[in-house]
């Protein structure tokens, strides 16, 4: 993953506004006048030998005050980007550093770090413990000088004595820079947290200080979305390849009972991960502890679980325990994760999949980051599907719904890990890159993803015809039914042409047994891809017990059309 030395850095990629054309040009910055004190800071403090691809550029540029918007995959190294011109007293920006980072637990684990290498950095949060040690507020009060403070957009932005501390170093030209850490949330996952959405009043106060945006995880439409939010100034835009080349991906069927599962899982463990570290990603919080618990006792596997419902010292123990290798699994839900910086971790099993190819993208980044061959394992049910989408339309937190544009937004890139997980031809590599926009071709995934490891060539089939039939198998099954409606596994039967009293009601329709012929798998395939294509759509009810039943219904017929794009 490194490059060989500092000599060999690649020229800045773009430089200028979006409207701006790139401009390819050599920059040495090495002759830069700041770079004696770089170098010097890099070894003596942070102990490193040679910077990673774009690290000094980056360091460089916001040294020199220009807005920069740096993107690299997980564990790329971004956090020296911002914490080595942090310390540096050459280059045109003085002062204190303010690192904004969504998550406390982030912040924590960041400061703690640092301190233990000797770095000043501090903690600007509402905190609840008695150690104040790590706190900045006391410090800035009293007018110490703090190279980097790492606080929330809540705190930096609605705390008046804050502000006030702001506009003191301001005023004194002690203010060095903004630093936005994991940008993607801006127009990701809580967008309508609005202290995130809304920094773009940071620019708007303080137009002369310059701003770093940094994510893991953008394409092209989210990264104009976070240059846009943040009214970044002409930034110096670097980026890196998002290819992964030490991870396997693979994707497998999720078997229906529970049971099947875990013992396919820790079967995968035990015979090609016994004793190394991994993390199982879970979508419920007791589905992780339950996880847990089985393997350990079923498997006699060492894991623990993780979720933000548990208390803070529960969840400190276990994350430290897994972190120092007395425990080796850690089963979790997404809230696990971010600030994670176990570098030997081999394998990252998907026990459901992801909401989105971003999350999936950071859930798989956690493997490998020493660059070691480590496993990626998806087990993907449809089924899991309907209960996101559904989790997604109707949120346990009523109050905090998103806008419907959202929930839509949510829905499609859901659709997309469905698209992923439900091809089992084109090589996952290509996928999982053309969503940030990279273009990679497929002759260089090496057979390191299970569909380019498939004996044989793929071959391109028209369903259209097909899906055109389902189509009107629906219309005609809802037409004539007197039930509350069509049950997906009902439409799958009568397509199949299975024989009984349950299917009695359809068997003159035309459509009836047309699928017979089909593989169930195909089967599966159309209806998904008439789901996600916005053809078909589920509607859920609940009955007097409580029991709630999807039914399948024709949506929007004229978009069939689409499918013979
Ligand atoms: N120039 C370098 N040489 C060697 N190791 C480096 C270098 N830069 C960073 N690292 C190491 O790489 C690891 C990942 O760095 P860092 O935590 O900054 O990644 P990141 O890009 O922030 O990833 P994530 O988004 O997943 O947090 C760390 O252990 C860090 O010490």
């Amino acid at each position: 993953m490194d490059p060989p030395s500092e000599a060999t850095h690649e020229p800045v990629r773009a430089t200028g506004s979006t409207s701006t054309p790139s401009v390819r040009r050599r920059v040495d910055h090495t002759a830069s006048s700041y770079y004696p004190e770089i170098i010097s800071i890099l070894k003596g403090t942070f102990k490193l030998s040679h910077f990673r691809k774009n690290q000094l550029e980056c360091i460089t540029a916001t040294l020199d005050g220009k807005d920069v918007f740096y993107l690299a995959p997980t564990g790329g190294g971004k956090s020296l980007c911002y914490q080595l011109p942090a310390l540096c007293s050459t280059g045109k920006t003085q002062g204190t550093t303010f690192v904004i980072s969504p998550l406390l637990s982030l912040i924590e684990d960041q400061v703690s770090t640092l301190r233990k290498k000797g770095i000043n950095a501090f903690r600007l949060i509402n905190t609840v413990d008695a150690d104040q040690a790590n706190d900045a507020m006391p410090r800035l009060r009293k007018g110490e000088s703090l190279p980097l403070v790492y606080t929330t957009p809540e705190k930096l932005l609605g705390s008046n004595n804050v502000q006030d501390i702001v506009v003191q170093l301001y005023n004194q030209k002690q203010l060095a820079r903004f630093v936005v850490d994991e940008a993607h949330v801006i127009g990701g996952w809580r967008v309508w947290r609005e202290s995130y959405a809304s920094l773009g009043i940071l620019r708007k106060q303080w137009p002369d200080i310059p701003i770093m945006a940094l994510t893991g995880s953008a394409n092209m439409s989210a990264i104009e979305d976070i240059k846009e939010s943040l009214a970044l100034r002409n930034p110096v835009c670097l980026k890196q390849s998002f290819n992964r080349s030490n991870l396997y991906y693979k994707v497998k069927k999720k078997p229906s009972q529970k049971k099947e599962l875990l013992k396919e899982i820790a079967g995968f463990i035990q015979s090609h991960h016994k004793d190394d570290t991994g993390i199982i990603y879970c979508l419920s919080r007791d589905d992780c502890e339950d996880v847990a618990r089985r393997l350990r006792e079923e498997f006699n596997l060492s894991a623990r679980h993780f979720h933000a419902g548990m208390d803070r010292d529960s969840k400190r123990i276990n994350q430290e325990d897994w972190s120092n290798g007395k425990c080796k699994i850690i089963v979790a839900t997404i809230a696990f994760g971010m600030g994670i910086d176990k570098p030997d971790v081999r394998f990252v099993i998907h026990a459901t999949m992801s909401k989105d190819m971003d999350g999936y993208y950071q859930e798989t980044g956690r493997a490998g980051r020493d660059g070691e061959p480590s496993d990626c394992v998806l087990f993907y049910a449809y089924s899991d599907a309907m209960k996101i989408q559904n989790m997604l339309k109707n949120p346990h937190d009523q109050n905090n719904k998103p806008p419907p544009d959202e929930i839509q937004r949510q829905l499609e890139r859901l659709s997309a890990v469905v698209a992923y997980a439900s091809n089992e031809g084109d090589c996952r590599r290509v996928a999982i890159l053309r969503h940030f926009d990279e273009e990679f071709d497929e002759a260089e995934c090496h057979k390191s993803c299970d569909n380019c490891c498939k004996p044989g060539t793929v071959v391109n089939e028209d369903h259209t015809e097909t899906a055109q039939q389902a189509v009107q198998l629906l219309r005609d099954m809802s037409n004539c039914s007197r039930e509350r409606g069509i049950a997906l596994t009902m439409f799958k039967d009568v397509w199949r042409g299975k024989k009984g009293a349950t299917v009695s009601a359809y068997t003159g329709l035309p459509g009836y047994a047309a699928a017979s012929k089909l593989d169930h798998r195909m089967i599966d395939r159309i209806v998904t891809q008439l789901l996600y294509s916005n053809i078909f759509t589920t509607r859920r009810t609940t009955s007097g017990n409580g029991f709630g039943n999807n039914y399948l219904e024709v949506c929007n017929f004229s978009l069939l059309s689409r499918l013979s794009d």
